[in-house]
């Protein structure tokens, strides 16, 4: 029997097919997506139409997807506009307003698990109930881009799971429920919003007849490709960098750096998001007219340090911190330490400082990490492998390169095909360690505090 896992992310989709009995992979493709912070859903449909005749061998299926998208619906079942994306920042000025309409960051916390900022669902409902009345009016459902491929690919109904819905700003983690009087007040009028399926349900059946498991979001999905343990911490490098853990009891931090979202199986993913994470890596090669591997060849032949640069990486604005306008600042330049080999070390050392203060938002709130899994499309540059224990300041353990989030979609589905909401025993997969060398650890120490200055005295810009 064959599963198939789909991963229908910001920059592509893609689709793995796999031996159900012990997650083996059969054949994999994928498809890109439109660029930007906005996207009409039938690119995703289109591109997964492409993976078709593949998906056509599964005997189930399961979507994961980025988190949060609006897919605003009208009576009709049609778009009313584009998805507006996570990592879209218009709506940061109504996510303040709507903290504040609830009693501020504790209550947001406490009732739903995180304090929205511009990427959760609630506050792009209330940016378009402000800016595009006439869209929101003929606003009958809101669903997420899971849920909307989910359907597509044959559900009975809209339906969703808990650990996307966790990030709406609208369900609440800690009483498994909707709370439609938030998801109202910021849309302006009720709507449907699709059921929440349990774990091991099947929730439809494709036109060839494959099952379908509820899905997730993509960092749900991660977590169950990677078969996290308790004191694993991901850190994930794709559009996103994500670092989060599964816990027992839902998290409700008051200060918005930790998201207390729920995960794909009963239990809780605390997690923290950047906005900038692989681009800046893609936004360094250009500046230095590299490809990617380049720009790591380039990184690893500087010194730890970068002969003084640091960059502040918050090239698109930023969510952690909670900087929607913020740009990138590149600082310490001088006419003898700017040189390509540098600006490549700086650009690797900034993401690897920015998922380091992620690590320590998430210590904050209890979850210490015993090991460090290192996944997403970043996880690919050999610099960052090499340089991130010690600006981590911890062994880094790197799973060998797969689609961890389709994986664990495919993991699902192999779940609703055997009827269970049980863990399938697929085995690991196999993965590489990674330690700083010896003396590496005070310079890791100087550029983490150097970032540490930049970031703090930029706070105000
Ligand atoms: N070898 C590599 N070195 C650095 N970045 C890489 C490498 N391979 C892929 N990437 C980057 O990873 C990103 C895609 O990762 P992925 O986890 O699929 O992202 P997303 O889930 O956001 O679509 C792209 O920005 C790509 O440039
Ligand atoms: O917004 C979040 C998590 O809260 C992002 O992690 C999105 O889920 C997008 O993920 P990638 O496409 O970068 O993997």
């Amino acid at each position: 029997m064959l599963v198939a896992g789909i991963d229908s992310s910001t920059q592509s989709t893609k689709v793995v097919l796999c031996r159900a009995e012990d997650g083996a992979i059969v054949d994999q493709v994928s498809a890109p997506h439109p660029d930007g912070t906005e996207c009409h859903p039938r690119h995703w449909s289109r591109a997964l139409d492409r993976a078709r005749p593949l998906l056509e061998r599964a005997d189930a299926v399961a979507v994961a997807a980025q988190q949060h998208g609006m897919v605003a619906l009208d009576e009709g079942g049609e778009a009313v506009r584009p998805a507006l994306l996570w990592n879209d920042t218009r709506s940061a000025p109504q996510a303040r307003a709507l903290v504040d309409e609830l009693g501020g960051a504790k209550t947001w916390a406490e009732r739903t698990g995180s304090v929205p900022v511009a990427s959760f669902t609630v506050t792009k409902l209330r940016w378009m109930a402000e800016h595009e009345p006439d869209n929101a009016a003929r606003t009958a459902a809101v669903l997420l881009p899971h849920d909307w491929l989910t359907r597509r690919l044959g559900a009975a109904e809209h339906v969703t799971d808990r650990g996307d819905a966790s990030g709406t700003g609208y369900w609440s983690p800690a009483e498994g429920r909707y709370l439609p009087e938030i998801a109202t007040a910021a849309l302006g009028h009720e709507f449907a919003r699709p059921r929440v399926a349990a774990p091991g349900e099947t929730v439809g059946e494709t036109a060839w007849g494959a099952r379908i498991a509820p899905g997730t979001g993509d960092n749900m999905g991660a977590a169950l490709g990677l078969g996290l343990r308790e004191g694993d911490v991901v850190l994930s490098i794709g559009t996103s960098g994500t670092a989060y853990a599964v816990a027992d009891r839902p998290a409700a931090d008051p200060s918005g750096l930790v998201a207390g979202f729920a995960d794909a199986t009963g239990r809780f993913l605390p997690l923290v998001c950047t906005l900038n994470a692989a681009r800046i890596l893609t936004s360094a090669a250009a500046m230095v007219g590299a490809d990617l591997d380049e720009l790591s060849r380039l990184a690893l032949a500087a010194e730890p340090g970068a002969g003084g640069l640091t960059l502040l990486p918050y090239l698109d604005g930023e969510r952690t911190p909670d900087r929607p306008d913020a740009t990138g600042v590149l600082s310490g330049l001088t006419t003898s330490n700017a040189t390509r080999e540098n600006i490549a070390r700086a650009a690797v050392e900034a993401l690897l400082c920015s998922l380091a203060d992620a690590v320590g938002h998430l210590a904050a709130q209890g979850v210490t990490p015993r090991r460090m899994l290192l996944s997403g499309g970043g996880a690919g540059s050999a610099a960052v492998r090499a340089v991130a224990p010690a600006i981590l300041g911890a062994p880094v353990t790197v799973p060998e390169p797969a689609e961890y989030v389709a994986l664990g979609d495919a993991r699902q589905a192999a779940e609703a095909l055997a009827g269970t909401h049980e863990r399938v025993p697929w085995p690991d997969r196999p993965a590489t360690e990674h330690e700083a060398a010896p003396g590496d650890a005070a310079a890791a120490e100087a550029v983490r505090a150097r970032y540490g200055a930049l970031r703090d005295a930029t706070a105000t810009w």
